[in-house]
């Protein structure tokens, strides 16, 4: 089997409070497939956002959308606010791509209802975890969705 392409969202104009926590995800994230979207977690991209990427705005998210179609699995942090993410989601649920939201309670914060509101599930979930949880959230989530995969066998 090749190798599951994993599309991480994260916020960035959104804030990048949680970016450190952003590379634990990504890293991870690596040892279940490609990471399409490594770059959300990087030290580089403030909250401006990219600038390398050409055509701007749009270059990023035609960019994104593609990786989006590529992906057989969506991984989103969703504590931290973010108007990309909640596009992110909309778009990938419409794709019917199978997701997992993931929101830190610890934070005080009441995630948005269009985002808890939306888990069904079965190919939508949204688990409250907290930080130094993460690896065996992200291990539960993996074996469970993709139990044939070779790359998750011990
Ligand atoms: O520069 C960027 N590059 C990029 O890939 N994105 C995508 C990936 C993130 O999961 C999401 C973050 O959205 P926002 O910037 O609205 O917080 O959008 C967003 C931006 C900036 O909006």
């Amino acid at each position: 089997m090749s190798a599951l392409q994993v599309y991480f969202c994260g916020s960035i104009r959104g804030g990048r409070q949680d970016r450190a926590l952003y590379a634990r995800i990504v890293d991870k994230l690596r040892q279940y497939g490609r990471v399409l979207t490594e770059h959300v977690a990087s030290e580089g991209i403030r909250e401006r956002g990219e600038d390398a990427v050409q055509d701007g705005d749009k270059g990023v998210h035609d960019r994104d959308l593609k990786w989006l179609e590529q992906a057989d699995v969506v991984i989103a942090e969703v504590t931290q606010p973010s108007l990309g993410v909640g596009y992110e989601l909309g778009r990938s649920v419409a794709m019917k791509k199978k997701i997992l939201c993931l929101f830190r309670p610890s934070s005080g914060r009441c995630l948005s209802a269009m985002i808890r509101g939306a888990e069904d599930n079965k190919r939508f979930f949204v688990k409250d975890y907290q930080e130094q949880d993460i690896e065996k959230i992200l291990e539960e989530y993996f074996r469970a969705t993709f139990p044939d995969d070779l790359t998750l066998q011990p």
